[in-house]
């Protein structure tokens, strides 16, 4: 197969999808009258496949078979060997039950029946399997419920294949992603790709991020820590994250599949809804222009969150070291892959008994699967098998592992409002946070604006007072050029006195002349007096400005300190914060340390404890049985020989007696000692091939 075109169930899963980031809002009105008519289509599919969920709340896994048509490679194998071409499984027309049988003369009544959900024959196709499974649960996720689809069965039955499928170049309806919101609802999707190599979780969108932890929350279920998360808007988007994800998945050639994979794979997609309603029914969009503006908004605005999770799961194939002919590498793979399905087979089948303890904490993949398997979960496990004879003790196994699965019961509820972390709230979060800090800022804007409307005036007044002193200097140059004036003018007037004469006589002596001169005097003396007067008030009202600028700018100044001042407290503020906000991740760090250390620890310790309990298990019921059966059987009967020995005829059997007696005793005297031996021993062997065997044991091989 052609891996790089594939896109099938997954991708048409996901066509399912609402558009996560944009808000119905934004589209268009053209767009939304356009798409009306597929709505309507689009909405009556919708009723047929959530019609597979009910609500209540407790509902058993869905549990449903793919045949698989022969492969080339097993027509070849029956041509070899002269065989007829005969499937093992029979399908009832009904599609809910089967007959798998090995006679070779195809004779099903001496076969083993199976009744199912549904029963997929060689026929099947992959948008009847995703119309009939996946989109129900993708629509589920979109509601707020957890769901799960994994793809189980030996190795080369068709898992990948059918999760990941041909592409039948189906246009994308981008129109069912955009219709699926309404005004006041928001979506927000992500997605994660991860994988588990070898028990090591590895992430396929970051290929430097290994062994990752996985971490338990009581409300919000397991979660992988450090798990890059990618928001997705289009189905394009995330098209390209299975593309990127699958490059990086570990697959190998081997016996029964050419691109067998190597590691079990799970693909999450979380959507987020958000849903507002207002309480007096006014326009949400009006509550929304509030906010940003600041104005208060006066409507109750309800929000409930809800979130659901989508795992789909493609397992490694289980597969018989004998058969598969691994080695080496692919040896330990097989091991690995095989020793985490059956603590997957384990977790089963403690949830069937209903067993108090359910050793979920196994291996990585059960931890993995805690919600899917009698969580909070809607979980359909698609089971894969082949018709060939050949595999017949696989497929008949893979069916008994599902039949056990179809009774685990999950208890399915809402996740409402449950996350206090979830993305879309912390985004909601973040955007009250930041029009918050807008309208403060503004704030602190109209601060720096007054602080520079007051520098201006102070900037004015400065001016202003230079302006006054210049004329205040400018007058009193005046005042004394003016002085200066009127006493050379006073000189001029007495030479010209002293020099006149009237009559013969000196003319300022006449009586005219001095009272001319006096009047003349007089007016020139109240006219400067006058002047003399008016600058002196002209300086006076300057000198009263300048003193009043002086205020004016001494007032200026101290509130421009405060302001500084009040900055200053701010970024002493907000440095704080960063230093504790540094604090604070470096215990956070420091304490995911601790708890990765601890992890390990466990890890080990129960691996140990694995080893430890599946070596005494076997090797000391042995040992014990056998000193029994010397101590009990064996010791009382060789006491019973030496006891028939008393009595003889002749002294030649006596003789011979005597020394059968001995050999007698000598034995009985060994057997104590196996015994004793046997007792006291700690079995010191290492375990060899204890995880395959008890596999091989489990899965009925
Ligand atoms: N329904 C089907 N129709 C046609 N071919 C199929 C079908 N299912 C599987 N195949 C073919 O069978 C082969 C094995 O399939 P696939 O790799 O999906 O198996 P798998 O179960 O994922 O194996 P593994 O566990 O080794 O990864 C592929 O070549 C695939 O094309």
């Amino acid at each position: 197969m052609n891996r790089s075109q594939s896109s099938g169930s997954l991708r048409r899963s996901i066509t399912a999808l609402p558009s996560g980031a944009v808000p119905s809002g934004n589209r268009s009105q053209s767009t939304n009258n356009l798409a009306q008519d597929e709505n309507e289509e689009y909405h009556e599919e919708l009723t047929v496949a959530e019609a597979e969920y009910d609500d209540s709340p407790k509902e058993n896994i869905t549990v449903v078979i793919r045949v698989r048509p022969f492969l080339p490679r097993e027509l070849k194998g029956c041509q070899d060997r002269g065989e007829p071409l005969i499937s093992t499984i029979r399908i009832s027309d009904s599609r809910k039950s089967m007959v798998i049988s090995d006679s070779p003369d195809a004779n099903y009544s001496v076969g083993h029946s199976f009744t199912f959900d549904h029963i997929y024959g060689e026929d099947s196709r992959q948008d009847e399997i995703y119309e009939n499974h996946a989109r129900g649960a993708v629509l589920s996720v979109l509601k707020g419920y957890n769901a799960t689809l994994f793809a189980y069965g030996q190795t080369g039955t068709g898992k990948t294949y059918t999760m990941e499928g041909f592409e039948n170049k189906r246009e994308l309806r981008e129109s069912d992603i955009e219709t699926k919101g309404s005004s006041n609802v928001n979506f927000l999707i992500r997605a994660s790709y991860l994988q588990i190599y070898k028990e090591v979780i590895y992430d396929l969108l970051d290929p430097t991020k290994t062994n990752l932890t996985i971490r338990e929350y009581k409300k919000k279920g397991t979660c992988v820590e450090g798990l890059t998360e990618e928001v997705v808007r289009t189905p394009k988007e995330i098209y390209q994250l299975i593309d990127k994800g699958r490059k990086g998945r570990a697959k190998a050639p081997t016996k029964l599949n050419e691109g067998s994979s190597r590691s079990h794979a799970v693909f999450i997609i979380v959507a987020e809804h958000l849903e507002r309603t207002i309480s007096n029914e006014e326009d949400i969009d009006c509550a929304n222009a509030d906010a940003i503006t600041g104005k208060e908004v006066v409507q109750e605005v309800k929000e409930s969150y809800r979130i659901g999770k989508l795992n789909l799961v493609d397992l490694a194939g289980s597969e018989r070291v004998s058969v598969s002919g691994a080695s080496g590498e692919l040896l330990e793979e097989t091991k690995k892959i095989n020793l985490s399905l059956t603590c997957l087979g384990m977790v089963i089948s403690a949830l069937t008994k209903k067993d108090n303890y359910v050793p979920y904490r196994n291996s990585k993949l059960t931890s993995l699967l805690a919600d899917s398997l009698g969580g909070n979960c809607r979980t359909t496990m698609l089971a894969m098998v082949s018709p060939a004879m050949e595999f017949h003790g696989e497929s008949l196994s893979t069916l008994h592992f599902a039949k056990r699965a179809k009774c685990i019961k999950n208890i399915v509820t809402v996740n409402e409002d449950l996350d206090q972390r979830a993305l879309l709230r912390k985004y909601e979060k973040e955007l009250k946070k930041l029009r918050i800090e807008l309208s403060k800022k503004s704030k602190t804007v109209v601060g720096k604006q007054r602080i520079l409307e007051l520098e201006e005036q102070r900037r004015r007044a400065e001016e202003d007072k230079l302006a006054a002193i210049e004329a205040l200097e400018s007058r009193s140059r005046e005042f004394l050029h003016e002085k200066t004036l009127k006493r050379k003018l006073e000189e001029k007037i007495a030479h010209l006195q002293s020099q006149l004469l009237v009559g013969g006589e000196k003319i300022e002596e006449t009586p005219a002349f001095r009272k001319l001169i006096k009047q003349e005097y007089e007016r020139v003396h109240k006219q400067y007096e006058k002047k003399l007067q008016e600058l002196e008030r002209e300086r006076q009202s300057i000198e009263e400005d300048k003193a009043q600028v002086d205020r004016y700018k001494q007032l200026l100044l101290k509130q421009r300190d405060i302001m500084i001042a009040l900055t200053a407290r701010l970024n002493e503020r907000d440095e704080t914060i960063l230093s504790l906000q540094e604090e604070l991740d470096a215990y956070d760090h420091h304490q995911k340390m601790l708890e990765d250390a601890l992890d390990r620890k466990t890890a080990a310790l129960i691996h140990l404890q694995r080893v430890s309990d599946a070596g005494l298990g076997t090797k000391e019921k042995e040992k014990q049985a056998l000193r029994k059966i010397i101590e009990v059987k064996m010791i009382p009967y060789m006491n019973s020989i030496y006891k028939s020995l008393g009595v003889f005829e002749t002294q030649d059997m006596e003789e011979q007696a005597k020394q059968v007696k001995k050999q007698v005793a000598t034995v009985t005297q060994l057997m104590k000692q196996t015994a004793n031996a046997l007792s006291l021993s700690q079995s010191s062997e290492e375990r060899q091939d204890g995880e395959n065997s008890s596999f091989e044991q489990q899965q009925g091989y």
